[in-house]
């Protein structure tokens, strides 16, 4: 069994769970109408999605010491194009609260990361006021995903659709994806590996695709890699929450972007 596996095993019962107790509209949330797809293409430098991470199933306890809110306040104020925020509890120690808090706090779009395999998921991240879902090739059935896909769409979220290999690549251009993620690590081994961005860049057309590289990143050298292959943003997690100088390390990854 792969930790993917695993993870898509509990959020099974968390998704039951939430059928029986989630009263949709519970949630009150502001709302903040940005288009992550349309800030992030105009951009002249590289766009940046932090992410608030207290911990991962590769990585251990990460930082668990900082508030939503005041993180989320940083890096807007540092430069950040986008927030995300990690909401699965077992693996990751976050909570859909800790979302609410970064919504209230921050003007950008925040994306709610997550194993979104339920509409009913989709609703709770409407409903506490994220702009944009995750949706991860490697947990559902092509047809599951276009449903989901749509379910967002017509509920006004952007999708940052997940890709590792170029199966999934396919996959994200069938649903007519808009924003892809390619992520360079591997969700079943913890491999990072920035040639993944690299070679599957290569098969969109990044005029109309927003292309994402996520995770591995930590030097401006990094993020040069990943320019270079057509990617106009990057998510970081790891890199963020260790960070001593938060300024400093949103100037040294915001490179500028050329043609
Ligand atoms: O901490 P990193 O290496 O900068 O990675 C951030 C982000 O890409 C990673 O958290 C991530 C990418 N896809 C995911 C899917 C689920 C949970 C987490 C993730």
């Amino acid at each position: 069994m792969t930790i993917l596996d695993k993870i898509l095993a509990e959020k099974e019962k968390e998704v039951e769970v939430l059928k029986q107790h989630y009263r949709q509209g519970s949630l009150q949330a502001k709302k903040v109408d940005v288009s992550l797809y349309d800030t992030f293409m105009k951009a002249d430098k590289m766009s940046i999605i932090a992410e608030m991470k207290r911990a991962s199933p590769s990585k251990g306890l990460i930082n668990d010491g900082v508030e939503p809110a005041d993180q989320g306040k940083l890096y807007e104020e540092c430069g950040a194009g986008a927030i995300s925020v990690l909401t699965d509890e077992p693996f990751f120690k976050g909570t859909i609260e800790d979302m609410q808090a970064v919504r209230s706090a921050v003007n950008i779009p925040v994306l709610n990361k997550d194993f979104i395999i339920d509409e009913i998921q989709i609703e709770r991240a409407y409903d506490a006021g994220a702009n944009l879902i995750l949706l991860i090739a490697a947990a559902l059935p092509e047809p599951r995903l276009q449903q989901l896909y749509q379910y967002a769409e017509r509920k006004g979220l952007e999708i940052l659709f997940e890709v590792h290999n170029e199966e999934e690549m396919l996959v994200a251009k069938r649903i007519g994806a808009k924003i892809v993620g390619i992520n360079n690590r591997n969700l079943k081994t913890f491999e990072v590996d920035l040639a993944i961005t690299e070679r599957l860049a290569d098969m969109v057309d990044t005029k109309e695709t927003l292309l994402i590289s996520e995770s591995g990143m930590k030097t401006g050298a990094d993020v040069e890699r990943v320019a270079k292959a057509g990617a106009r943003g990057i998510l970081v997690g790891e890199t963020m929450m260790r960070s001593k100088d938060l300024k400093e390390t949103f100037d040294q990854l915001r490179i500028p972007l050329g043609e």
